[in-house]
């Protein structure tokens, strides 16, 4: 999502914005605080922790219900590691990370980090209904506090649990038809389909920044499909 720029670089040759904190979350999406005309161009380039430079960022955040997996899903993205073990809930938020916390009693802090989001990736886990039935509450409060236009892609986490599954991913599918978003089954666990998440995302507010006003739109959920065809690894 982000076009590299050379160490040298100056930032975009658009009308440059300041940009009051930025942070990366790893493999080219870099999560900042942006302004909400959708685009980011830092009054100087971003750098990653790479050394790399960015001269395009957006904000993404991860939310969904406490214990979903939110906070696992970014560290596989990330790190390509798995948190087994311990459940340590996110309290507030992770300001590297733009991860938000579940909790309800949280809720009123990771509202004001919507309206400026560009992104949001909803998280319910597919061995806890009330996290799925809780979807549709999450879409009315993104609805009411993210900007019109917010990128939503619905994932049903922890795909790679068999028995104690209760959320088919035929439900998910349904859900998300309802509601008009793109959706995708993944685990924090395997890695199944979390780099695919992200970089659907990436490429969708990319396409929606770079596009010429007479290029078809860029079809999220064609293009996962597409890629999981491809990868042959998830559809049954
Ligand atoms: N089997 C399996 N377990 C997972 C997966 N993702 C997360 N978990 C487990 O689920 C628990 C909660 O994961 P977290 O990532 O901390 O959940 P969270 O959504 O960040 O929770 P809050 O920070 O409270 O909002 C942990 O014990 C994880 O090990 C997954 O894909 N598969
Ligand atoms: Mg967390």
């Amino acid at each position: 999502m982000s076009r590299k720029k050379t160490a040298k670089g100056k930032g975009s040759s658009k009308s440059p914005k300041a940009s009051p904190s930025s942070g990366r979350t790893g493999k080219g999406l870099t999560a900042a605080a942006a302004p909400s005309s959708g685009l980011v161009y830092p009054s100087r380039p971003s750098i990653s922790n790479s050394g790399e430079f960015y001269d395009i960022a957006f904000k993404v955040m991860l939310v969904g219900d406490s214990g979903v997996g939110k906070t696992c899903l970014l560290v596989r993205f990330k790190d390509g590691a798995f948190l087994a073990g311990s459940f340590i809930s996110t309290v507030g938020i992770d300001f590297r990370i733009w991860d938000t916390a579940g909790q309800e009693r949280f809720r009123s802090v990771t509202h004001a980090y919507y309206r400026d989001a560009h992104a949001l990736l909803l998280l319910y886990d597919v061995t806890n209904k009330a996290s799925f039935d809780n979807i549709r509450a999450w879409l009315t409060e993104i609805h009411e506090y993210a900007q019109q236009d917010v990128v939503v892609m619905l994932l049903g986490n922890k795909a790679d649990v068999t028995h104690d599954r209760v959320v088919k991913r035929e439900e998910g599918e349904k859900l998300a038809k309802e509601f008009g978003v793109p959706f995708m089954e993944t685990s924090a666990k395997s890695g199944l389909n979390v780099e695919l998440a992200f970089t659907a995302v990436a490429r969708e507010l990319k396409h929606r920044t770079m596009k010429e006003p007479d290029e078809p739109k860029f079809q999220l959920q064609e293009y996962v499909d597409k890629e999981m065809r491809t990868a042959g690894c998830c559809r049954s």
